[in-house]
């Protein structure tokens, strides 16, 4: 198939890869010119496991391009539309101008018979409301929503080898010739056994935010009784491996810790809840409320538990974040838990060192008044060290040693990885979020 891809940014560009690598024709374009230079360059322009590699194979073959010149999406007969729909400012509802822009653009140079299939995050109402456009302006041209559920740092392996895929189309011949596209883009995985939904605009719209909602609601709920365990000596990791042998429970996104950052999870339940406001069915996810209010409290709790340890005080104290990232594995630096905490700590007076082994140079570019630096010289002299992204190396810490370089043991464990009877043995205070 020829397909183009309008927006190469977290989305975009691993789905560009991916659909190059199951052996279709692929132009990415995105208005970002450094990123488009990057991606045409063979390089991936932010950290995501497995993608360089992806890019340099499909650039080798020639089957994909980057560009920033939109007319050449006239080249293809599907059209991936993964542009960014962020918080708007000053509220809770998505910003689709994005969208909203680069459908109108793109509207000049599709064909008869082409499927501009929605992959971008959208309030439920969005399809329908760009179908009516499009039947206006291009008659010839269906509309598919097609959400995506990939997760940052396992972007490849979850687009090539998707849980399931759901096909939100329109009814009669045109939704049929949807079907039959999108049908032949993912040959491969369907041949795999893939769990394939077809479905209308509304249902498939909703399954994406009711899947975040529902993924956010896990975590919450087992921060929610990291709050009670907290005021009761309980511990919530072992709550949640006694809780999670229940099948019906499961123990995946039981992790306690200081709860879900990312360009996705936050800004879904908001922008659901806004959405469902105006729809008159703001009861129905009012919960989401209580759910995003747990989550930002885990940050505040953990600005309490640094304060407490250094005494009541963090004004000039030495602190070291390790992780800026929102999640191990990502240099994504959006809505990050550890950032926010960081800054919180740095306008408390504190003298915050930040370090993470991808994710500096997003974390300086969105506050570049934090000190991000090496792993170091964030430790070197601290009175406290904050794990609070839990990437790999920090999990396997070796206590005595970091005790030599700090100045003070207090280790606050904000993602309930270390061991905290080896980092007590070796001399620390052990602090976390649900344990004691
Ligand atoms: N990041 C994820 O893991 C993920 C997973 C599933 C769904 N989503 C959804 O996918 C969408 C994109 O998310 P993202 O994380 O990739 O965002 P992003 O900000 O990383 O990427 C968006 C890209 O779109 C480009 N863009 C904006 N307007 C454009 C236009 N008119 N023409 C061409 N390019 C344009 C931007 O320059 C940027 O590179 C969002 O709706 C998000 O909710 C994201
Ligand atoms: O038990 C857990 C699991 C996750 N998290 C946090 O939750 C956030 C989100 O994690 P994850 O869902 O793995 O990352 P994303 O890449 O944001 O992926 C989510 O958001 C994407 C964008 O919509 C969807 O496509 C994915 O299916 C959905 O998992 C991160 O801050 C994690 O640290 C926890 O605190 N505890």
């Amino acid at each position: 198939m020829r397909i183009s891809v309008i927006g190469c940014g977290y989305l975009g560009a691993v789905h560009a890869a991916c659909m190059a690598q199951l052996g279709h024709d692929v132009v990415g374009i995105d208005v970002d010119e450094r990123k488009v230079k990057l991606l045409a360059s063979g390089e991936a322009p932010f950290f995501e496991p497995g993608l360089p590699e992806l890019l340099s194979q499909a650039s080798a073959t020639g089957r994909l391009r980057f560009t920033t010149d939109l007319a050449q999406a006239a080249s293809a007969d599907v059209h991936f539309v993964c542009v960014g729909t962020p918080q708007v400012k000053g509220g809770y509802a998505a910003d689709l101008t994005y969208v909203d822009a680069a459908f109108e653009a793109l509207l000049p140079h599709l064909g008869a018979g082409d499927v501009v299939v929605g992959k971008s995050t959208v309030p439920v109402g969005t399809a329908a409301r760009l179908a009516a456009t499009l039947a206006d302006a291009a008659p010839e041209v269906t509309l598919a929503w097609n959400p995506e559920f990939l997760r940052e740092g396992f972007a490849v392996q979850d687009t090539l080898h998707p849980d399931r895929l759901v096909y939100g189309v329109a009814s009669g011949a045109a939704g049929e010739h949807a079907v039959e596209v999108l049908d032949a883009v993912y040959a491969a995985p369907l041949a795999e056994d893939t769990p394939r939904l077809v479905t209308d605009y509304p249902t498939a719209e909703l399954v994406k935010v009711a899947a975040n909602s529902f993924l956010a609601t896990k975590i919450s709920f087992i921060n929610a009784m990291a709050e009670l365990c907290e005021a009761t000596g309980a511990d919530v990791t072992q709550l949640a491996d006694a809780i999670g042998h229940d099948d019906r429970i499961g123990r995946k996104f039981l992790n306690a810790g200081l709860g879900f950052g990312g360009g996705c999870l936050p800004k879904d339940i908001r922008a659901f809840m806004a959405r469902a406001d105006e729809l008159g069915a703001d009861q129905a996810v009012t919960f989401l409320k209580e759910i995003d209010a747990i989550n930002v409290r885990r940050r505040g709790r953990m600005v309490d538990l640094a304060t407490e340890v250094l005494g009541g005080d963090v004004a000039g104290r030495r602190i070291a974040v390790l992780g800026a990232a929102f999640k191990p594995n990502s240099d994504d630096v959006r809505d990050s838990p550890a950032l926010d905490v960081a800054v919180r700590l740095m306008e408390l007076g504190a003298q915050v060192r930040v370090t993470d082994p991808e994710a500096g140079a997003n974390a300086h570019a969105v506050h570049p008044d934090l000190d991000v630096t090496t792993f170091d010289a964030a430790v070197d002299g601290a009175e406290a060290v904050l794990l609070l992204t839990e990437w790999q190396q920090y999990r396997e810490l070796d206590p005595d040693a970091l005790g030599e370089r700090v100045a003070a043991r207090h280790v606050l464990d904000g993602r309930n990885v270390l061991d905290p009877g080896r980092w007590r043995a070796a001399g620390w205070t052990y602090r976390a979020l649900g344990r004691h």
